[in-house]
Parts: C-alpha cells; sequence; structure tokens
C-alpha cells in the first residue's frame, strides 16, 4: 500500500494536458484561458461622464456661478464642439466629456431654465469624470487561468469576442457489476440502482471536464474487455467496482490484459484503499472502488486535482481547511482516513457510521476531515483538518 501522497504523485504522472480550442465568448465561462489575452482597446475610449449633470470649466465652479447652456452629450452620441469660458453641455453618464470641460456638476446641484444654468451647492472636490484608458488601455494583458463570470465581462469590454481554452477532458465513467441497472430501470430482486457513476458525472462536469457514461460492464472478463474498448479515445477512464479481492473483481486484470501498465494499487486511506491507477495507450485508468462513498471520496481527493492538470492547471492535493473538533474523538487506525463530518458553529462533528456504503450521511456532509495515520486520540476543541465538500 502506498500513501496518500504517493498516490497523487503517481496519478499527476498520468495526466497530459488537453491541448486547445478556440470558443465564443458566449461559452466561456468556467474554462480555463490557456494564453494571456490582450485588449483590443482602452475603456472608456475617452474621458467619460460618471454622472449625469452639466459639464464645463472646473475654474469657474462656485456656487452661484450662471452659464450658457450650450448643447448635450450623451452616452453614443457626443456634444461635437467646445466648452469655452461661461458655458456649460448637458451631460449624461457614461457620455464623452466635451473638449474645454474638466468637470461634471451632478444635475442635483444645478438650476436650469432655458438655456441659462446656475451652480447652486458647493460642487465639492470630485470631478466626476472617468479618464480615457482608467479601467484598462489597449494591449493591456488578462492572465490566463480559470475564466469567472467577471474576466468574461472583462474580456467582452476589451472586445475579445472569441477565445483560446484548453479543451475539457473526456473523462469515460464505466460503472461495473451484474447488481447494477440503471436510475429509473426496474431492478431484479438482487440489484441496486446505480449511483456514484452519477455522482462522479456531476463531480466531473463541476471540475471543468466532459464525462462520458458508459454502460454497466458486468462481472465478466469479456464485457468488462468491450465496455473498456468503448473508452479507448478518452483522455482518462474512470472505471467503478471491481477493483477489491472478490472473485468477481477482474477490472485491474483486464485492463492489464489489454495493455495498461498498472502505477500503483491500494493506498493506505480510508475509504478508498483498493484504489488503481495505470496507462492504456495514451489514456490515463482510474480505477475507482465501488462503494459509493469509496468513489465519490476517491473523486474529490484524487480526481478532481487530475482534472486540473489535464486543463493545463498547476496540479495540487485538494486544500485543507482547519476548524476546532465539536466532540472527542478516539485514535485513528493505520490509514489516512477521510471522515464524513458537519460543520456546525461549535466545530467539526464526524458523522455517526463512516461505513463506505452510506450515501445518506456523505450527502449532508459539508467536510471531509481528516486524520493522519494513526493520529492520537482528539478532544473537543482540538484543531484539525478539513477538506469542503461543495
Ligand atoms: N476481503 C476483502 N473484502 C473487501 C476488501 C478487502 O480488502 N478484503 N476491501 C473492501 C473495501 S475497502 C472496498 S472499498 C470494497 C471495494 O470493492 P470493489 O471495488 O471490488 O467494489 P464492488 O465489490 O464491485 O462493490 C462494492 C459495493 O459497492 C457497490 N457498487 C459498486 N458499483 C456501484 C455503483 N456504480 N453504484 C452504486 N453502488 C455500487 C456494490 O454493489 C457493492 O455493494 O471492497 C471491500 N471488500
Ligand atoms: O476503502 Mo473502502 O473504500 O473503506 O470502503
Amino acid at each position: 500500500m502506498i500513501s496518500v501522497s504517493d498516490a497523487l504523485r503517481h496519478l499527476f504522472d498520468l495526466v497530459r494536458p488537453t491541448g486547445t480550442e478556440v470558443v465564443p465568448l458566449s461559452e466561456a465561462a468556467g474554462r480555463v484561458m490557456a494564453g494571456p489575452a490582450v485588449a483590443l482597446r482602452s475603456q472608456p475610449p475617452f474621458d467619460s461622464a460618471a454622472m449625469d449633470g452639466y459639464a464645463l470649466r472646473a475654474a469657474e465652479a462656485r456656487p452661484g456661478a450662471r452659464f450658457r447652456v450650450i448643447g448635450e452629450s450623451a452616452a453614443g452620441r457626443r456634444f461635437p464642439g467646445q466648452v469655452g469660458p461661461g458655458e456649460a453641455v448637458r451631460i449624461f453618464t457614461g457620455a464623452p466629456v466635451p473638449e474645454g470641460a474638466d468637470l461634471v456638476v451632478i444635475q442635483e446641484n444645478i438650476r436650469h431654465e432655458d438655456d441659462a444654468a446656475e451652480i447652486t451647492d458647493d460642487p465639492g472636490e470630485g470631478r466626476n469624470i472617468r479618464p480615457l484608458g482608467g479601467d484598462f488601455q489597449a494591449g493591456d494583458k488578462v492572465a490566463p487561468g480559470l475564466l469567472t463570470p467577471a474576466r468574461v465581462a472583462l474580456l467582452a469590454a476589451m472586445n475579445i469576442a472569441r477565445v483560446t481554452v484548453a479543451r475539457r477532458p473526456v473523462v469515460a465513467i464505466l460503472p461495473t457489476g451484474n447488481e447494477l441497472v440503471q436510475p429509473g430501470e426496474t431492478p431484479g430482486p438482487d440489484q441496486i440502482v446505480a449511483s456514484n457513476s452519477y455522482g462522479l458525472h456531476a463531480l466531473l462536469t463541476r471540475a471543468g471536464a466532459a464525462p462520458r457514461l458508459l454502460p454497466i460492464a458486468r462481472d465478466d472478463a469479456a464485457s468488462l474487455e468491450t465496455a473498456i474498448g468503448l473508452a479507448r479515445g478518452a483522455d482518462l477512464l474512470l472505471t467503478i467496482g471491481g477493483a477489491s479481492v472478490g472473485d468477481h473483481d477482474l477490472v485491474g486484470s483486464v485492463a492489464e490484459r489489454m495493455g495498461m501498465e498498472r502505477a500503483f494499487y491500494r493506498v493506505a486511506m480510508r475509504p478508498g484503499k483498493p484504489l488503481m491507477a495505470g496507462r492504456l495507450d495514451r489514456m490515463a485508468v482510474v480505477g475507482l472502488p465501488g462503494n459509493p462513498v469509496s468513489a465519490m471520496v476517491c473523486g474529490h481527493i484524487f480526481v478532481r486535482p487530475m482534472i486540473d492538470g489535464f486543463l493545463g492547471l498547476p496540479m495540487a492535493p485538494v486544500p485543507r481547511r482547519r476548524a476546532p473538533l465539536a466532540m472527542d474523538i478516539p485514535a485513528n487506525g493505520p490509514r489516512e482516513h477521510y471522515m464524513r463530518a458537519t460543520l456546525g458553529h461549535d466545530g467539526l462533528r464526524p458523522a455517526r457510521s463512516q461505513d463506505s456504503a452510506l450515501l445518506t450521511i456523505l450527502a449532508e456532509a459539508g467536510a471531509l476531515m481528516v486524520r493522519a495515520p494513526d493520529d492520537p486520540p482528539r478532544r473537543a476543541g482540538d484543531p484539525v483538518d478539513y477538506i469542503a465538500l461543495d
């Protein structure tokens, strides 16, 4: 058995970045921009009014001063002339500030009748003008990385309509087991419904991958071989189940017969001990244990950071946080334990059962509390590491 950190190292070695594709900006959110983007224009492209009011010369602005209103500057239609001494231009937010003016007095501080405007209150210090290029200048760069909604808005303002992003890694998900049927089907008396394949599909979609659910493979070599064959061309194959030591646990041996080079088998963790990984031609292969919670925990701890790597992002273990324990807990065993826990105002509270078959408990857990191998007993209030589940 190897440690969790050694397993992560092996898994990261199996990752090959997927390359890039170009997408329209409307499809760019959540994608990873592959290189820097360069602004095609400056914003604002002119000195721009920040408020509705009157553009005039700051040197003339004082309570009681009167101006002749010589025109209007609106967003999208500037005033074409100059503002001279004693003159003002009616202006609206976002409109170009006319030549000669260097102050916008807000309309609340102006009395305006016919073409005469009078300042009624002290206009204060601010100019209410956004300078040309004050947000960004043509040629400014946006660093590569994850495209958040705000960064999509920034690219749009820079007039970048198409973005080069990392191709989403195709992840084939292969559930295995004679006992499984798909959700919506009618299970036989000894059958259950495949669940973690759907949980992993959801987790992968959120992580930025393109998951593909393969049909359920039966626990025999021919069925597994056919199903693994269907995965060829994917960046990553995730098998579920058939990883342990039982007579029907064939996934590793079938994959090896098909040419998989094994990287490791079995990790000193709980749940997730029978994890397996390798490479089959260009495809990375990760064999997840079948127990629903084990498969999902391995998805969080191992697969999510791998997806970052496929997308060209730095690969690192899932970040940990610290919180106090809400209760006393006994010593840990020899495997790193990822305990399903809830985080409340009094701290982290491990669930009453840590059986790796219990999806109800995983679904309510906001955290995986991480305990090192052979960690001694801990008391309420002791700080402990956890991984947030979202
Ligand atoms: N003698 C031993 N028995 C077991 C050991 C061991 O070391 N010695 N390890 C246990 C651990 S830990 C785990 S985890 C499981 C993993 O077993 P497999 O990966 O071989 O998984 P299966 O036997 O195929 O299934 C286990 C369990 O999970 C259910 N399952 C499988 N796939 C799905 C799915 N897609 N959706 C929902 N549920 C699924 C399956 O019906 C079984 O109940 O082995 C222990 N045994
Ligand atoms: O390691 Mo298993 O994944 O505990 O149920």
